[in-house]
């Protein structure tokens, strides 16, 4: 395994558009995306841009906000209920290649490998099995990739 880019740290909120007046007005946002629906994932999403060195593209805060009574965060948020961080995820090469490496490791796998919110290939590790923290692991987009939409 190689670790790569941190892309995004999940942040979950019962409220994405309170969220999006928090990054844009007390912190200062340059960036913040168009919130969509991912209905698959029964999420709503916002991308907020941080700067890397020199104003560079750093990293993202990925605000999700439950869609639907199914949503797989509605279980976080009624014992979270300001929200709060919620997942990290890391970039790999290859996204076959790393799941065959976890399941290898004993790593519990939550459910198939499918398009994120980058229209790339993830999957999560179990938070129990990743030192607490819900871990999402993501293909790092590629022209051509057999996930391609
Ligand atoms: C994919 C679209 C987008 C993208 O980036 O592309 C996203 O990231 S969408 C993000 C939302 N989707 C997911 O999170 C899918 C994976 N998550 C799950 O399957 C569940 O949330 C799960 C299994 C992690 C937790 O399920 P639930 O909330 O029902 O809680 P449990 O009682 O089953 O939890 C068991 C145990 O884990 C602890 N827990 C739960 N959530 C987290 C968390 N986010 N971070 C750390 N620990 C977590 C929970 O407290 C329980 O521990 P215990 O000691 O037993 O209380
Ligand atoms: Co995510």
């Amino acid at each position: 395994m190689k670790l790569g880019r941190l892309n995004h740290i999940g942040v979950a909120t019962p409220s994405i558009e309170a969220s999006i007046a928090h990054y844009r007005d007390v912190m200062g946002a340059l960036k913040i995306h168009k919130p969509f629906d991912l209905e698959a994932q029964g999420v709503k999403v916002c991308f907020v841009d941080t700067p890397g060195e020199g104003g560079t593209f750093g990293t993202q805060i990925e605000l999700i906000e439950p869609l639907g009574t199914d949503s797989p965060i509605n279980g976080f948020l009624a014992k979270n209920p300001l929200g709060g961080q919620h997942h990290v995820c890391f970039e790999v090469a290859d996204i076959d290649e790393a799941r065959k490496e976890f399941e290898e490791l004993g790593k519990r796998i939550l459910g198939p490998t499918r398009l994120g919110a980058h229209g790339t290939p993830i999957f999560f590790l179990h938070p129990k099995d990743m030192q607490g923290i819900l871990t999402e692991i993501m293909e790092t987009p590629k022209e051509g990739s057999h996930w391609s939409n």
